[in-house]
């Protein structure tokens, strides 16, 4: 037998289209074709098993091999091969149909969603002529007294189909897919090239994959194995295999296994991380069947889990669509439920079991956890369990614990409790100390997170509001019913705040009298907690209604303490400059002391020496 034909297809010219619109993903041709093999072998496997192929097996090998002065590329497999009139109906027919609807879907999306299909349709066998000016099939069907094949089309709708008999038969069972490389292809003939083509998609694949005489893959995964035949060694091992230039081990692992209502294997691994900007996006694979698809797992992995690193493997994802379908499909739904569960029952577990050990990982896997309760719901109903708080102490807290911890202390008149945080020990120490004296616990909140995380904590916990150190002086930060009573009359408050707004001049502070006790520092500067906030929220981004607040100059409360001993001596004549002293005092308290305003703090220190 001999013809030519014309395949049948709706859309003229499909090559040109196909050919520029991968542009940027030629390489994908190799995936492609090396994964038909691959299916076409396993194929072979499962009739065999099912006895329905009774003869030899044999060596059941993927081989790619580049003939560079030749300007040919081969993909030869020894699975079930095709008859001629296969051929014309998966290549000609199925494949084209494939095709084709793939140009169709692509005329229709606007530039954007291109972009989204390429790289994650499976064009399939016709992807061959994105880098091929012909192709030849040469393949021999394991079916009794089945003629080799021989298929050649130079991308054209025009085929050509024989079936050639003795010396030019095919010797064994199985498929030779030949490209001819086209002149503008020349980089797919370097064997660096190919090798590292196949490295990337193919390093995984199920059946052995030779190149040039080296074995490419890993058959066996260890994520396609049970958990109970793995050791911490193997995880570990297999983490240095997908990322050779990571210094650190991670710290810990979830094995993915599930069949049913969707189909997903892999491995997720919490990498070790000191500081937040060190975290890396895009770091899990994606596979469907072993074969790499992306490592762009947006909408697929829940955001705050894309700071994990590992491999998933699921042929339940549509890979053929765009990210916006993505979101919304069922599946994808499910899988993200999933892993978020498995997630958070690994964590959970590890929290029960070794708390010690939990502990110790806080530091790296905190804000990855306080970054899931901002984003998911359900995560935080998980998480609240087992999320922990840091004092300054550097006792470590759950939130009941907490709760507990301070209930008894840090309530105030109407029963709320107040927490107290610092977001820098060092800079508001002073303050941090006031509230120590009290015996009040302080929360060290100094990760880039924590603002929102305190806004979320407030919004969840009832009656408990936060406040930070230097909100306040230590005496109304939480307000107890017995505030100290003032010893000063009226007439002497009045002259303590005059003198004191005299000889600070500043209208940005706000000077005002008040009964501390006389332990307490004589001036004390704070910024209000509502205002502060306000003010960072405009800053990091927070629009509309804040606007107002962020373009107000900063303002503090100056308090002075009305029961300081200190009190006498600037009510006394040339109380201004005590005044001024102890302002900047305080003002070097919270770290505001600088530049001309220090050095002349330095030098009134000295002359009143
Ligand atoms: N090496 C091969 N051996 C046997 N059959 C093959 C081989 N390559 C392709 N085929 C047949 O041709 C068909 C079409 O292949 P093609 O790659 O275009 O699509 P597909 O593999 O079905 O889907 P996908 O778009 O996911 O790749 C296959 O389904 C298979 O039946």
């Amino acid at each position: 037998m001999s013809e030519t034909g014309s395949i049948s297809i709706h859309t003229e010219n499909i090559f040109p289209i196909i050919k520029k619109f991968l542009y940027s993903d030629h390489e994908i041709f190799l995936r492609e074709l090396v994964s038909n093999a691959v299916d076409a072998t396993q194929k072979l496997k499962s009739l065999a098993a099912l006895g329905e192929y009774k003869g030899e097996l044999g060596e059941l090998k993927v081989r790619v091999t580049v003939d560079k002065d030749q300007r040919k590329i081969t993909i030869s497999d020894h699975g079930l091969g095709m008859t001629a009139d296969e051929i014309k109906k998966y290549i000609n027919q199925i494949a084209f149909s494939g095709a084709t609807e793939f140009v169709e879907k692509y005329k229709e999306k606007d530039a954007q969603a291109k972009d989204q299909i390429i790289g994650q349709f499976g064009l399939g066998f016709y992807s061959a002529f994105m880098v091929a000016k012909e192709v030849e099939i040469w393949s021999q069907s394991y079916k009794e007294g089945a003629l080799t094949a021989h298929w050649t089309c130079d991308g054209s709708t025009q085929y050509t189909i024989d079936e050639p008999t003795g010396e030019h038969a095919k010797a064994e069972r199985g498929t030779d897919v030949v490209l001819h490389v086209a002149e503008d292809s020349d980089e797919f003939l370097e064997e660096a090239r190919l090798r590292t083509i196949l490295t990337k998609y193919c390093k995984f694949l199920p059946i052995p994959i030779e190149f040039e005489g080296e074995l490419i893959n890993d058959t066996t995964p260890i994520w396609t194995k049970q958990p109970s035949d793995l050791t911490d060694e193997d995880y570990k091992k297999f983490y240095q295999e997908l990322y050779p230039m990571s210094m650190d081990e991670p710290l810990f692992w979830i094995h993915l296994n599930v069949d049913y209502p969707f189909n997903l294997t892999g491995i997720l691994y919490f990498p070790k991380v000191k500081d937040e900007l060190q975290f890396q996006r895009n770091k899990i694979q994606l596979y469907s069947r072993q074969v790499f698809i992306t490592d762009e797992v947006k909408d697929v992995v829940p955001e705050f889990l894309m700071l994990l690193h590992g491999v998933i493997d699921s042929p339940d994802i549509p890979l053929n669509v765009s990210r916006s379908f993505l979101q919304a499909d069922a599946n994808v739904r499910k899988i993200n439920t999933y892993i978020t569960r498995k997630v958070a029952d690994k964590l959970a577990e590890l929290f029960r079991k070794d708390r010690a050990g939990y502990e110790e990982k806080w530091a790296d896997i905190g804000l990855f956890v306080k970054y899931g309760m901002l984003s998911d719901d359900k995560f935080y109903e998980r998480a609240k369990d087992f999320v922990l708080l840091k004092s300054v102490s550097g006792k470590l807290y759950t939130l009941t614990e907490y709760t507990e911890h301070i209930q008894a202390n840090q309530q105030d008149k109407d029963g709320n409790t107040v927490v107290l945080y610092t977001t820098d020990a060092e800079q508001q120490h002073g303050f941090v100390a006031a509230a120590q004296e009290r015996d009040y616990d302080v929360l060290n909140m100094d990760q880039v997170l924590d603002a929102h995380f305190i806004g979320q904590l407030e919004q969840k916990l009832e009656k408990t509001s936060f406040k930070r150190v230097d909100a306040a002086t230590v005496g109304q930060l939480i307000e107890k019913e017995e505030a100290p009573a003032s010893v000063l009359s009226e007439d002497d408050q009045k002259k303590l705040e005059e003198v004191f707004t005299g000889a600070i001049s500043n209208p940005a502070m706000h000077v005002k009298v008040a009964a501390l006790s006389p332990q307490d520092a004589p001036v004390v500067i704070t910024q209000n907690e509502f205002m502060r906030r306000m003010k960072d929220m405009q800053r990091t981004g927070g629009g509309g209604g804040m606007q107002m607040f962020g373009s107000m100059p900063d303002s503090f409360d100056v308090t002075v303490n009305a029961n300081s001993p200190l009190v006498s001596k600037v009510l006394a004549d040339g109380g201004e400059t005590i005044a001024k002293q102890a302002f900047d005092l305080a003002l070097l308290a919270q770290g505001m002391l600088k530049g001309e305003a220090l050095t002349a703090f330095v030098k009134r220190s000295t002359e009143l020496l």
